[in-house]
């Protein structure tokens, strides 16, 4: 991440370790309790409509002022149409297994009409997410080779892995310690459209399979497993293999189709739009009952209505902007409202963004009489807004919204755990000059982690709109008409959303992105990721 460009911003994120360090750290949360009768709410109605031959579908709440509507699950039963069987066999085995693979359609088909080409236009961009695997019994260290002492990149644990976003210029190398000295095990080049890096001891006769014992004879077996399987997954889909097998599992969740540019989806929320500003009382921290769904049976919930627009549902229109990564875009989701209302909870200002796009970021936040706090973070449970918002985004997602918090263990009892599935929002300021260069927000969990935690999408909420620069940039999208990347102007509301992961549970590389320095202005924005499984 850092050394190969990174961000270049003032807010420092102590959670966003975007593609390096497989250890998260925590967001405290307090634990919350409740013992309320459940009822369970996602109903996803498709209606294919003729409409300008847009395909549409429809989604409604899954959390409904105005009481239950049916009963759905957010996990996905349905067969995602571009996951082909593939076969293999691993060695020591004397039955063949499947897996359900990711197989990227024909480029053709991602055009609604005639495609320009039929062929996939090779992007100019040559960056890709770089895995590092040690197989090894060894511990080691991952060093960018920078033609000096090396930069240190990541702890490799044997038989574990690190990653980082990397070039095909690059070098690293792998070490271990000897006395005071790097003793540089294994030498890396990046090579174009190879994610996967492996230092293996074994074959390169450093270790031996009979001195292995206990728990690193079993880290081996599984690692040996994962590596022949990628070879297959290779084989099979032209991508390496990012994840783990056999523990990484397929998203759980439903995720959105995006079979070609253009194509809409309609989702159809409750949690309508704030409009007006609430007085400040109203505006504290929710209780645990208060987040809980079932609003109906609990009018003293803060729904504040009478702060909402009039409207009785929010109709949300996603339009896909890039079929392979998943890219949708969503204009206004936030009202301005509650872009005022977010800011002002993340960074204590008192200020419309609207209103400061002309001027430099220093400015308007030195002119802030109201500045109180500097939070960069902000929870849900921060106000009923933070509440209603997330809940939104869960209807956006197709996500139960519980599984954006914590639940009474009544609720989704299909999974195994209460905590929240999303992190909090992080708030990202960018004054003139400052950038993130193209990352990947997914990391890699340990290879031992059963369930292999990782982020599954994110949901880019733009705060202002105005600057110069400041766009969010895909380099990596398929496409059949532009060597060029996929590029989305900032507007006040908007939200971006784009998953990290594939549907068969690979990462994916392609979802790497950055935000192009700001020229003028300053740019404001915030993230929200769910994680698939589980988050913590
Ligand atoms: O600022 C943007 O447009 C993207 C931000 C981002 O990618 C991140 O914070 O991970
Ligand atoms: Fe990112």
């Amino acid at each position: 991440m850092m050394m190969l460009g990174g961000r270049k911003k003032k807010i420092e994120n102590p959670y966003h370790q975007d593609n390096t360090f497989p250890n998260i750290p925590r967001i405290l949360f307090i634990s919350l309790i409740f013992g309320v009768p459940i009822i369970s709410f996602l109903n996803r109605d498709y209606i294919e409509a003729a409409l300008f031959g847009i395909k549409s579908e429809y989604a409604l709440s899954s959390r409904s002022l105005h009481g239950p509507l049916s009963s759905q699950s957010s996990f996905s039963n349905d067969v995602d149409p571009n996951l082909k069987t593939m076969t293999f066999q691993f060695p020591d085995e004397n039955e063949p297994r499947t897996f359900d693979a990711y197989v990227q359609p024909d480029v053709a088909s991602f055009y609604k009409g005639n495609p320009p080409s039929t062929t996939i236009q090779e992007p100019r961009f040559k960056g890709l997410a770089g895995k590092f695997v040690n197989f090894s019994p060894d511990h080691l260290q991952l060093y960018w080779d920078d033609g000096r002492e090396g930069m240190h990149i990541a702890d490799l644990p044997p038989f574990q892995a690190a990653g980082t976003a990397t070039f095909p210029v690059h070098r690293f190398f792998f070490s271990k310690r000897n006395g005071d000295k790097k003793e540089v095990v294994h030498r890396v080049h990046i090579q174009p459209h190879q994610n996967l890096y492996i230092h293996d001891a074994f074959e390169e006769g450093h270790a031996k399979v009979e001195d292995l014992t206990g728990e690193l004879l079993e880290l081996y077996n599984l690692q040996k497993k994962n590596l022949y399987f990628a070879k297959e997954y290779r084989k099979f889909t032209g991508r390496d293999w990012l994840s783990f097998y056999p523990a990484t599992k397929k998203p759980i969740y439903k995720m959105w189709n995006a079979d070609y540019f253009g194509q809409q989806h309609w989702v159809t929320t409750t949690e309508t739009h704030f409009v007006l500003e609430p007085p400040e009382d109203l505006l504290t921290q929710m209780t645990h009952d208060e987040m809980f769904r079932d609003r109906i049976q609990h009018p003293d919930i803060r729904n504040l209505t009478e702060y909402r627009s009039k409207e009785p549902l929010l109709n949300m229109t996603m339009t896909v902007l890039s079929v392979s990564p998943r890219v949708f875009e969503v204009k206004s989701f936030l009202s301005q409202q509650e872009v005022d209302h977010i800011v002002h909870m993340a960074t204590g200002m008192k200020l419309s963004l609207s209103t400061t796009s002309a001027t430099d970021g220093k400015d308007a936040t030195s002119n802030s009489k109201s500045r109180t706090s500097h939070n960069s973070w902000v929870g849900r449970a921060r106000s009923p807004i933070m509440d209603s918002i997330y809940a939104r985004a869960a209807d956006l997602m197709r996500l139960d919204e519980a599984l954006l918090r914590q639940r009474h263990k009544d609720e989704i009892p299909e999974i195994d755990h209460r905590s929240s599935n999303a992190e909090d929002l992080q708030l990202v300021h960018y004054a003139r000059s400052e950038e993130y260069t193209a990352h990947h927000d997914f990391t890699y969990p340990p290879i031992h982690s059963r369930g292999q935690p990782a982020r599954w999408s994110t949901l880019l909420l733009y705060l202002n709109q105005g600057m110069e620069g400041g766009d969010t940039c895909f380099p990596k999208y398929v496409n059949a008409e532009t060597t060029g990347k996929l590029c989305v102007t900032p507007e006040i509301g908007k939200a971006v959303l784009f998953y990290d992961q594939l549907p068969d549970g690979n990462m994916d590389d392609f979802s790497q992105h950055a935000a192009e320095p700001v020229r003028k202005g300053e740019k404001w924005l915030i993230n929200l990721w769910t994680w698939n499984p589980r988050f913590r």
